[in-house]
């Protein structure tokens, strides 16, 4: 699908369009209505004792809402919210000017914190804790370590992989929230959200079919639509028609199931090279040209969800729900 060759401007703008759509209230914020009566419960019971929201820590695959939330817990409680990310803080000293930075209750934001440097990582532990930092100013026999008070604040980190996160790091989050894939009922009514946004024409069904598609992620629905408009505008009237989304959609190579020519490539080497498999990630990795990580943290979770491929001790194979969808015969090819 093209939006995996995005170019740097193309990913501006989508930044740009994501920030415009994003729900702002939790009343706004469609689904993971688990995670959603829990935060509003502890939002709640913060603001009544006037206290600072607990660290929380949100987690699950990309494009699922997480930085979303984390603008949302922070316009709840009335506070501000400073975002940065994991890879960005290459230093203690960078973590202590944030921190520092802050005002009372401020909300700090760190996307991908399973990135944070071990370094940096130690300094957080006694800010998200007692709300200081130890700093150690000067070298060897003359340095002595001070101890700065920190105004109190929340930490929502996310991340695409808890199993990634160090254990004290996440014992110090008093809030779990693990993000779901939606359902297609939820992510029509995200489309249908959008559109109006937009000011787009769609029927009920267009937005039922970009729904199936939409492997079960916000962002990608979003995405699906603002393509399917284009051609609907230069095709058709400007009204999104269900002929038109399986038209546009066809001719983005995005399947019935959402699954696009990166996925196929996926399944059809793991099929075609490996006999099904058990084949492992970074053999995969290599046949098909793209990072491991990248399988990992976006193409895999997915086709694990819907029983696609499974994980083994010896490797990734492919189940048989795959052989049927592109009905090739498992005993011809084996
Ligand atoms: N529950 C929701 N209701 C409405 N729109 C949503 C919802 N969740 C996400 N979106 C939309 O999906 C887009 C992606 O969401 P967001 O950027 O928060 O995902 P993310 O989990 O932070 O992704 P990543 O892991 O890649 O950082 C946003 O434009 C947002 O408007
Ligand atoms: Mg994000």
């Amino acid at each position: 699908m093209e939006e995996r060759l995005l170019n740097q401007e193309a990913e501006l703008n989508e930044q740009s369009f994501e920030q415009s759509l994003r729900p702002q209230y939790l009343k706004q914020y469609i689904g993971q209505e688990k995670v959603k009566a829990n935060l509003s419960v502890y939002i709640e019971a913060a603001r009544m004792r006037e206290e600072t929201l607990d660290h929380v820590l949100l987690y699950g695959p990309p494009g699922l809402g997480k930085t979303t939330l984390a603008v949302i817990i922070a316009n709840e409680m009335g506070v501000n919210v400073r975002t940065t990310s994991g890879p960005a803080i290459e230093r203690p000293g960078d973590l202590a000017a944030i921190l520092s930075a802050l005002e009372p209750g401020d909300v700090l934001f760190i996307d991908e914190i399973h990135r944070l440097p071990r370094t940096v990582e130690e300094v957080l532990y006694p800010a998200m804790e007692d709300f200081c930092l130890d700093i150690v100013i000067g070298k060897g026999p003359t340095a002595r370590s001070v101890r700065i008070d920190l105004p109190p604040f929340t930490l929502v980190g996310a991340t695409t992989r808890a199993g990634s996160l160090s254990a004290p790091l996440r014992d110090r989050f008093g809030v779990l929230s693990r993000l779901e894939y939606y359902t297609e009922p939820q992510l029509a009514d995200i489309i249908e959200r959008t559109a109006v946004i937009m000011e787009t024409e769609m029927d009920q069904q267009a937005a039922g079919e970009l729904a199936r598609r939409s492997r079960g992620t916000p962002r990608i629905a979003n995405r699906l639509l603002r393509r399917v408009r284009d051609f609907a505008q230069v095709r058709g009237d400007g009204t999104i028609t269900r002929d038109m989304a399986d038209y546009a959609l066809e001719l983005m190579q995005v399947d019935r199931l959402g699954l696009d020519h990166i996925d196929h490539k996926l399944l059809k080497a793991i099929i075609e090279k490996f006999r099904g498999g058990p084949v492992g990630l970074e053999t995969i990795a290599a046949t098909i040209g793209e990072e491991s990580h990248t399988i990992e943290d976006v193409y895999e979770p997915y086709l694990l969800q819907i029983g696609f491929i499974q994980r083994t001790p010896r490797g990734r194979i492919v189940t048989e729900l795959v052989y049927r969808h592109f009905q090739i015969d498992p005993l011809m090819e084996k």
